[in-house]
């Protein structure tokens, strides 16, 4: 193997210029290479799609929320700073937990920064759409790229106008007209590209007076889990949420209870620490891996044992992950788990067979388009691999180090962080993008190393 392109050939996870965020510089990150079989447990913090959907909820509760134990990250800040700017109480409580006090009315005159949160451009629109006068939201430059017709067709459906500069608008920025209160009743949508519009409707509709009639048309719906994780969701809050039918789902209008809720850990977010025991070997272990779930990282199970792990979930909910060596490419439909699709496309690209990853075309919309973000990446890294129409196939080659692109996409910066594992001198651009759903990526990572001393010195 050659070192390629690295900045630094002592591939050590050292930063290398002016700290940006906790051990973090604006050099590209050295990723540390596993010198030793893992045995490491990692805590991963709570789930980004359950906290932004308590937090929302919460600010139109009939009474205070706490959230126990949710993450805390760009996104969840995001999410936070938008519900504060619409009247609901946010305080977060000296070990982590958040409490909500509920907006009385949702306040009008807000400007809303989404970043680049899906959960947050997605559902904090309807919520807008019930507040006393306009609403505006913007995000990252990429945000503007991101598709929104779901949502803006979903709202329009309702009675609600969504302009720019006073014309009618399809992506941010917009201004949301809110008139106070929506009626409700029918809608239909095309949810193709993101699972995120049929979320972002339902999670409001019991505010709706007559509730939600939902319904998806179009091709292909992604994501599935995390419309079921909307339903129970606004089911553990007391609310009347069911699927009626494929593609059809219906919300009557109530209140939504507050309480204690308490978030679990962000399997998709264990993803690369559990990826690590296949590119390193040994075990990772990740505690309070929930007896079930709607998270689609539940998923992981099967696939990385697909992939060659022996995976073990023990009865006080310790899931357990060992890499038997060898890493084995495979043929898989992610259409219901595409956000899994960086971490297995690492793995995929030390694989000793090839890969094809179907039913994903929807990623061209995510923090980046990370069908060609893949690609262009594992091409840089020496190895093969191509899009296709709904997703990408990789092929067995021996890797080279490189400094890999993390395009403002978190799941990029991991993607490289396994990659790095088992090919010396890979370095990442901005790995502190990471911290749009975790916070402090480089030091669970180097702690993870270290607990064996398995990181190179
Ligand atoms: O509702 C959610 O919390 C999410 C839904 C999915 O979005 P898409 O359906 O747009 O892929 C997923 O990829 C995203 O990370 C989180
Ligand atoms: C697609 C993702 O995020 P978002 O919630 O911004 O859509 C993701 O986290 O993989």
């Amino acid at each position: 193997m050659s070192s390629g392109a690295a900045a630094d050939p002592a591939v050590d996870g050292s930063p290398g210029g002016p700290t940006t965020l906790a051990g973090v510089t604006d050099q590209p990150w050295n990723a540390p290479l596993a010198h030793r079989p893992l045995d490491a447990t990692v805590a991963v913090p709570g789930s980004k799609s359950l906290t932004n959907r308590y937090l929302l909820l919460a600010a139109v509760a009939s009474g205070p929320t706490r959230l126990v134990a949710p993450l805390h990250s760009r996104d969840s800040a995001l999410m936070i700073d938008a519900l504060r700017a619409l009247g609901a109480g946010v305080e977060v409580t000296a070990d982590g937990d958040v409490d909500v006090t509920p907006a009385t009315t949702v306040r009008g005159g807000a400007s809303i920064d989404c970043g680049l949160a899906g959960t947050v451009m997605r559902f904090v629109p309807p919520l807008a759409a019930l507040a006393d006068g306009d609403v505006h939201l913007d995000g990252d430059e990429r945000a503007r790229e991101r598709p929104m017709d779901g949502v803006v067709d979903g709202l329009r459906g309702l009675g609600v106008d969504v302009t720019h500069d006073g014309a009618p608008a399809r992506t941010l920025p917009f201004t949301v007209h809110g008139t106070g209160g929506l009626e409700g009743g029918d809608v239909t949508i095309d949810a193709s590209v993101s699972s995120q519009f049929v979320s972002a409707l339902l999670l409001v509709a019991p505010r709706l007076r007559r509730g939600l009639d939902l319904r998806h048309v179009g091709e292909r719906l992604p994501s599935k889990p995390h419309i079921d994780m909307t339903l129970e969701v606004l089911r553990g809050r007391g609310v009347d949420a069911r699927e009626v039918g494929e593609g059809h789902w219906r919300v009557e209008p109530g209140e939504i209870a507050g309480g204690e809720v308490v978030v679990e850990p962000d399997l998709s977010n264990a993803g690369p620490f559990l990826a690590a025991a296949l590119a390193a070997g040994g075990t990772v272990r990740v505690p309070h891996w929930p007896a079930s779930t709607t998270q689609p990282g539940d998923d992981l199970r099967e696939i990385l044992t697909r992939m060659g792990a022996d995976v073990a979930l023990a009865e006080d909910g310790t899931l357990s992950v060992t890499g038997t060596g060898t890493v084995h490419g495979l043929d898989l439909d992610l259409t219901r788990a595409g956000e899994l699709a960086p971490t297995i496309a690492a793995l995929a690209a030390i694989a000793d067979s090839p890969t094809r990853l179907r039913g994903i075309g929807h990623l061209r919309g995510h923090e980046t388009d990370r069908l060609a973000a893949l690609v262009t990446e594992i091409t840089r890294l020496g190895g093969i691999a191509r899009e296709t129409d709904d997703g990408v196939e990789i092929e067995p080659a021996t890797l080279h180090g490189a400094v890999v692109e993390t395009y403002h996409d978190h799941r990029m910066a991991t993607f490289g962080a396994i990659v790095g594992l088992a090919v010396p001198g890979v370095a990442i651009v901005d790995v502190a993008t990471t911290a749009k759903t975790l916070p402090d990526f480089p030091g669970l990572w180097r702690d993870m190393l270290e607990q064996t001393g398995a990181a190179a010195g």
